[in-house]
């Protein structure tokens, strides 16, 4: 059997009021894609934080390559051969790509920066990966795929034995995410240990030999991809086994299925953007929507609000037609519709959460009808006790594909 990388055993680490790593044990072998998977809170960030030693360990031991390591932080980690690629790429925008896979390791001569081997070293690194990208461009110029092979590049420059890839396709689009994946499968091939970390778990079939389940901090089990089936994983996942998954779907829901849905939408699409999409929404239901960066989650939550025009099918609301004209429409049918950018479409952060609250009070009431001053405090607590016995009683998946074409239910959430 090959031997493991890197070995951690009986990792426990505790933050206050919460045990995060219960007596984890954890195996990473050269050349494979190792997916760590769990549900949040799981503990997948604690043990990545407590290897590269963002977190000190409360107990347990961590070997590399044969010899017992603690690190003190990421640069010692990395320099030891540990890297980690998160999310969020960690890397100057506003350098080229060449100076940012050297950065603060720059070579040098008579301290002067050899800047014509940092360019010609970069751009052999890069055709290595197989990337046509032009190291002397600024990086903020490419898109945040190519951020991160640069980030991936550039950690496999300094340490190339293990790479923690922490939500790395998060914020990709379908061949982005192909593209990540045929640089993954390379320096897999060169003996590279990859630790995986994703939500997505057809990636984690597409691309890992074996995972990991961690589940309220403690390790599940380690298995090969092949021989643990998809809903096997949810189950380990979640701590409900096979039977209880397929009971949840028997569950008696709090709605008929021929009852008039509160949204129906019949084939609603916008061209350009949504390709046509038939979708139903109940009293008392939750419809998830999941799908990859640019499949038209989005784009269809905002054609059901109005804040874009479908011109294309017909939406219900309460078995009564309705041509969504804009937001205005959908507030009149008591429809609300918090962005994923709400820093930016939700809220005015300059206001206060009074403001705020009084802002959306009077767009619903139209602005030549001012809000009485004592409604203004009474609101929210009427809103929020609203919300409370509106309680969701069935939770539904629904896939979106590139052109949100499909749709599939796959399991009920709880
Ligand atoms: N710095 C911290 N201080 C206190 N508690 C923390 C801290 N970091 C994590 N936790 C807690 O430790 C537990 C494990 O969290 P962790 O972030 O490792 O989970 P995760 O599996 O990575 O979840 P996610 O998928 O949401 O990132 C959670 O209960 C979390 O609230």
């Amino acid at each position: 059997m090959t031997e493991a990388i890197l070995t951690m055993s009986g990792i426990s680490k505790q933050f206050p009021g919460v045990k995060a790593l219960s007596e984890v044990d954890f195996r990473l072998l050269p050349g494979e894609v190792h997916a760590l998977m769990g549900e949040n809170g799981a503990g997948k960030s604690t043990l990545i934080k407590v290897l590269t030693g963002v977190y000190g360990i409360d107990r347990g031991d961590i070997v590399l390559d044969g010899r017992p390591v603690r690190f003190s932080g990421p640069l010692q980690a990395q320099h030891a051969g540990v890297s980690t690629v998160y999310q969020e790429i960690n890397l100057c925008p506003n350098l080229s790509v060449a100076e940012n896979i050297f950065i603060g390791r720059e070579p040098r001569l008579f301290g002067h920066i050899r800047w014509s081997l940092v360019r010609r070293r970069a751009a052999e690194l890069l055709r290595r990966l197989e990337l046509d990208i032009d190291v002397s461009a600024t990086l903020g110029t490419y898109s945040l795929a190519v951020q991160q092979m640069v980030a991936i590049a550039r950690a496999i420059d300094i340490s190339a034995r293990v790479l923690i890839l922490d939500e790395p396709t998060s914020s990709l689009d379908a061949g982005e995410v192909r593209q990540l994946f045929r640089v993954m499968r390379q320096l897999k091939d060169e003996g590279i240990a990859i630790l995986f970390v994703t939500h997505f778990l057809d990636q984690v079939y597409e691309i890992a030999d074996r995972i990991t389940v961690l589940r309220n901090g403690r390790r599940v089990g380690e298995f090969p991809t092949a021989e643990l089936t998809l809903i096997d994983l949810v189950g380990k996942m979640i701590g409900k086994e096979l039977e209880v998954l397929e009971r949840l779907e028997d569950r008696p829901k709090r709605f008929r299925e021929s009852d008039v849905p509160l949204v129906d939408a019949r084939e609603l699409g916008r061209k350009g953007a949504v390709a046509p999409f038939s979708l139903t929404i109940h009293k008392g239901e939750v419809v998830g929507l999941a799908g990859l960066l640019g499949s038209g989650r989005t784009e269809v939550a905002r054609l059901l609000y109005g804040a874009d025009r479908a011109d294309h099918g017909q939406l219900s609301v309460d078995g009564e037609p309705v041509t969504m004209r804009g937001p205005r429409t959908a507030m009149a049918k008591d429809i609300a519709f918090c962005s994923e950018n709400r820093r930016t479409e939700g809220l005015i952060e300059e206001l206060t959460v009074r403001e705020n609250i009084v802002l959306a009070m009077q767009a619903t009431r139209g602005w030549t009808r001012p809000i009485p001053a004592a409604a203004r405090t009474s609101w929210w607590t009427g809103t929020s006790r609203r919300w409370t016995s509106g309680r969701p009683t069935r939770t539904r998946w629904c896939a979106t594909s590139p052109a949100a074409t499909s749709r599939r239910c796959c399991w009920p959430a709880g």
